[in-house]
């Protein structure tokens, strides 16, 4: 029985595997500057962050099309349950399809077609999260948010990701936006950034989630607070060792974590980018960590706690997350 996860920090399009770029590209007479799947495959080396976000970028421009759209967030949702996922808040950049032509009614309403068919076709509640991009402008974010807002498309929040350069202040007023109208709000901070980044997301844009967080390590006062406040963070293990931020799994600071009583959920950010999917990386840091049944079911219980859910779902998530941690945990003599 695979453990029961909710993934809460995953972009769409770094779900978007090769043959389905290939198959997409062909669809749309597009010709991609790779051979072959393989081909593209062994691109996948990253130096850090930016590295990754060039080819990430490069190869979502052959999405065009509703379909492409809906067929991208159908192919995750059929992986993400084949991998234990009962629950997804997904990321979707919106921008980066809206900068290159394609209209965000298009692109908005595939993805959203497959996500509100999820739980019927796969048994997986979903949420959109619309991340906005730290690299652009903020008056770019403002202007696709207020567009976003017009459609009638269901939203369950907004975020920031892309390269963590520069202040996230200016996004002060996209978040004071996606608050007035009810939407929940998260932002990447503290992957290549500083412990300060984190500090700045929660206390200008009131962020409620942080995306990674890893290096809040790097600032006592940060971590003592981010436990007390419970402010959940969305670790992406194989993602920090894909990007260079952690050098070893071994030595992924998770325990410290734990032990400081931070509220830490496992998660796969761009998994076709990164070598696993959410299983993957609960797999990957357990042999690296030798988890115990009792931390993995801290992991998944705080996967349930962060879920932007209501208390109907969060007591049917937090239900099978028991009902794995009974199957699981060993019997005491
Ligand atoms: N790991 C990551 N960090 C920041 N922005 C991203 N967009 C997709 N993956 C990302
Ligand atoms: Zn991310």
């Amino acid at each position: 029985m695979l453990m029961p996860a909710v993934e809460l920090h995953v972009h769409l399009e770094g779900t978007f595997e090769p043959e389905l770029i290939f198959a997409i590209a062909e669809r749309n007479g597009m010709n991609l500057p790779y051979d072959d799947v393989e081909d593209l495959r062994r691109r996948y080396e990253f130096t850090g962050l930016q590295s990754f976000l060039d080819l990430y970028y490069e190869n979502m421009a052959v999405l065009r099309t509703e379909q492409d759209f809906a067929d991208l967030a159908r192919a995750y949702l059929g992986r993400a349950r084949a991998g234990g996922v009962h629950h997804a808040e997904v990321f979707f950049d919106i921008q980066a399809h809206t900068a290159r032509g394609v209209p965000a009614e298009v692109a908005l309403r595939g993805v959203s077609e497959a996500l509100v068919a999820s739980e019927r076709e796969f048994g997986i509640s979903t949420g959109l999260i619309v991340t906005f991009l730290r690299h652009l402008p903020a008056a770019a974010a403002m202007a696709s948010l207020q567009e976003i807002l017009r459609l009638d498309v269901p939203l369950l929040g907004v975020g920031l990701c892309s390269s963590e350069i520069g202040p996230a202040a200016p996004f002060k007023d996209v978040y004071d936006l996606a608050a007035a109208n009810g939407l929940r709000r998260v932002a990447h901070a503290g992957e290549e950034g500083p412990a300060a980044n984190v500090r700045e997301v929660l206390d200008v844009l009131g962020a409620e989630r942080v995306d990674h967080g890893i290096r809040a390590l790097e600032d006592e006062d940060l971590v003592a607070r981010l436990a007390r406040e419970r402010v959940p963070l969305t670790l992406c293990p194989l993602s920090n060792l894909r990007l260079r931020v952690v050098q070893d799994l071994a030595d992924y600071p998770l325990r410290r974590m734990l032990d400081a009583g931070l509220v830490v959920t496992v998660n796969s950010d761009d998994p076709a980018y990164f070598g696993g999917y959410v299983e993957d990386n609960f797999r990957r840091l357990t042999e690296a960590l030798d988890l115990s049944v009792d931390e993995l079911a801290v992991l998944a219980r705080n996967g349930v706690e962060a879920a932007f859910v209501d208390d109907a779902r969060r007591g049917e998530l937090a239900a099978r997350t028991d009902a794995w941690v009974d199957a699981h945990r060993p019997t005491r003599a």
